[in-house]
């Protein structure tokens, strides 16, 4: 569980606040969609939930312990499980699928992972996870030559093979034709539930966040402008997070 209080941030030196006194609480299990207009801060909030990014003042309390408080040895055991996947994920385009997700299992062996040492057991591992993302037909093709949802879903197996217990995601589905975005936003709630994996994402498309998510975070000007579980939003509704 994640609780946030009062979370503010400034990009110095711009004084200006980008996230303002935010308070919000993110259980397990949930698939949380952040929506906002351009400029918000919605993926600012994302990368601070995510302790990817410092912020000025409030708390930040996860499965009880305030992260404020922690030196950086035990914030890296608070964020263990936990994957931030970029707009556009950083995978190894020249190599194929099934070895950007095998060499996940090497985050911990980097001189394997270099080399590109890995076991016929551990390919057979990876094959298992890039069927559970629907890709094992695609697992001998080279990445660069994958559709973005295909990237995005190789980002999703590289998390669920590290044994991801919540996965932040920003954008997953910008830059997707619309039947690949729902395929991807499809995907990410069935693994979800079945993995039990908490997952917040941050979303440009309100029908998105309504359809998939379990609940919406409305940002607008850096403040949480609404917080209420996923449904179809009145047009009063969207008028606070979008006028
Ligand atoms: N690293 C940074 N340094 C300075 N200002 C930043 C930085 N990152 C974001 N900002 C500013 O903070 C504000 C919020 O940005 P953020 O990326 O969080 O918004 P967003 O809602 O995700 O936007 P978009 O939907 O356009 O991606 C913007 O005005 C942006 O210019």
């Amino acid at each position: 569980m994640i609780i946030a209080r009062n979370i503010t941030k400034t990009y110095k030196p711009d004084p200006r606040e980008v996230l303002s006194k935010v308070s919000l609480q993110i259980d397990d299990g949930e698939l949380v969609a952040i929506v906002g207009g351009s400029g918000s801060g919605k993926t600012t909030l994302l990368r601070c939930l995510a302790l990817q990014e410092p912020w000025d003042s409030g708390q930040l309390i996860v499965n009880g312990e305030d992260v404020g408080k922690l030196g950086p040895i035990a914030r890296r055991l608070t964020r263990r499980g936990w994957v931030y996947i970029e707009e556009k994920p950083q995978l190894d385009v020249r190599s194929s699928a099934l070895k950007n997700v095998a060499r996940s299992l090497l985050f911990h062996s980097p001189v394997r992972a270099l080399a590109g040492l890995v076991s016929k057991n551990e390919h057979m591992e990876a094959m298992d996870y890039l069927e559970r993302v629907g890709l094992l037909d695609k697992a001998h093709q080279k990445v660069g030559q994958l559709s973005g949802g295909e990237k995005q879903r190789i980002a999703v197996a590289k998390a669920l093979i590290q044994g991801a217990t919540m996965i932040f995601a920003d954008e997953p589905v910008s830059g997707l034709d619309p039947e690949s975005a729902h395929s991807v936003m499809r995907d990410l709630k069935a693994i979800g539930k079945r993995e039990n994996i908490t997952i917040v994402t941050t979303l440009h498309k309100l029908d998105f966040a309504e359809r998939y998510a379990t609940r919406i975070l409305g940002v607008k000007d850096g403040r949480i402008a609404l917080d209420i579980p996923a449904r179809t939003l009145t047009s009063r509704e969207r008028e606070l997070i979008f006028s």
